[in-house]
């Protein structure tokens, strides 16, 4: 089949989420492709004042954008990789790994304090949207006060300007996509909290039966290395289960040629913590990242989920027909 011109993108309308479609339309175009953006409004852009763990469904920021692939609506659809579940509806195919950001989570400090996160003051209270975060937070540090916040990056930080939290933790990459480094006060590191599985990376999905689609994203968009590192943390993801309700981190690099994973699984309150680190081939990572994570549930990572998903540890699904 050929390639419809113009290409229809899909993507939500938020400003990150538009910056991150217009990098991928300059790349189609610079490739000679006509393409035009269609926005459209997730579950997650509408439900803002709901923790995502709560909203409870993995594909909250996906769903509307995979059922418009799916009835030919769209014929690509760009999003942050974090927010796309690890198993990808039937019917669609993940067809390039844009290359990934930094990864890392940054702190960023209310206007009135000027330390960085090793100054906290005891008992300071810090928000963030996320329970890996939060959970990994509490295992450094027991006595912060970790409050949750949702809401578009720029939201964020302005109810972070507006409220007596001593700072915030969100993801650098989108800060940094926003042109907002400037309030990155620490790049922190994934020794003290491993960022999201995916983070920093662009996830191009279409349909899967699009073959010269499929061939076009990957020339034009697909960087191997970070394709790898996500390979490995959505392998790790998928075999855990559970998606954003479970505190889990997990980061692969590409260092001197060896693929580098390096994982956790914590308990919310961080009284319980299972963390390794694994070393493959960059082809690898897939497996390495299923074995990975069969070893942190066995080592106790098991009673965490058991914990946190409780009954609703069967049956989740990501269909994009299911409400
Ligand atoms: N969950 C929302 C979301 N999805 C992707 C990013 C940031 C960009 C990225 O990780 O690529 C964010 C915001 C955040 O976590 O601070």
């Amino acid at each position: 089949m050929s390639i419809s011109d113009p290409l229809v993108l899909g993507t939500r309308g938020s400003e990150l989420a538009l910056r991150q479609a217009n990098v991928v339309r300059s790349r189609l175009e610079a490739a000679g492709h006509r393409v035009e953006l269609e926005t459209i409004t997730t579950r997650g852009d509408e439900a803002t004042d709901t923790p995502i763990s709560e909203i409870g469904d993995e594909a909250v920021f996906t769903k509307e954008l995979d059922r418009a692939l799916l009835q030919g609506g769209v014929d690509l659809a760009v999003h942050s990789l974090k927010d796309i579940p690890s198993t990808v509806p039937s019917g669609l195919a993940l067809a390039a790994i844009g290359e990934r950001e930094d990864p890392r989570d940054a702190f960023v400090a209310h206007p009135s304090f000027d330390g960085h996160l090793h100054d906290l003051p005891e008992g300071a209270t810090v928000a963030t949207a996320s329970l890996r975060r939060t959970a990994q937070l509490l295992t450094w540090r027991s006595d912060l006060e970790v409050v949750p916040v949702r809401g578009n990056v720029d939201t964020r930080l302005e109810k972070l300007g507006e409220s007596d939290w001593t700072g915030m933790v969100l993801a650098v990459a989108g800060l940094v996509r926003l042109g907002l480094s400037l309030h990155i006060r620490d790049r922190i590191d994934p020794s003290l909290i491993v960022p999201a599985v995916g983070q920093g990376a662009l996830g191009i999905a279409c349909r899967e039966d699009q073959d010269a689609l499929r061939d076009l994203l990957r020339e034009t968009l697909h960087h191997a290395p970070s394709g790898h590192a996500a390979n490995a943390e959505r392998a790790f993801l998928k075999k855990v289960g559970g998606g954003c309700q479970v505190p889990l981190g997990a980061w692969a690099h590409i260092d001197d040629g060896t693929l580098v994973l390096d994982a956790c699984i914590a308990a919310l309150d961080g009284s319980e913590h299972y963390r390794d680190e694994r070393r493959c081939a960059p082809e690898d990572g897939a497996a390495v990242g299923r074995k990975l994570a069969a070893d942190l549930l066995a080592m106790g990572g098991d009673h965490i989920l058991d914990d946190v998903l409780g009954e609703s540890r069967e049956g989740t699904s990501n269909s994009p027909f299911r409400p």
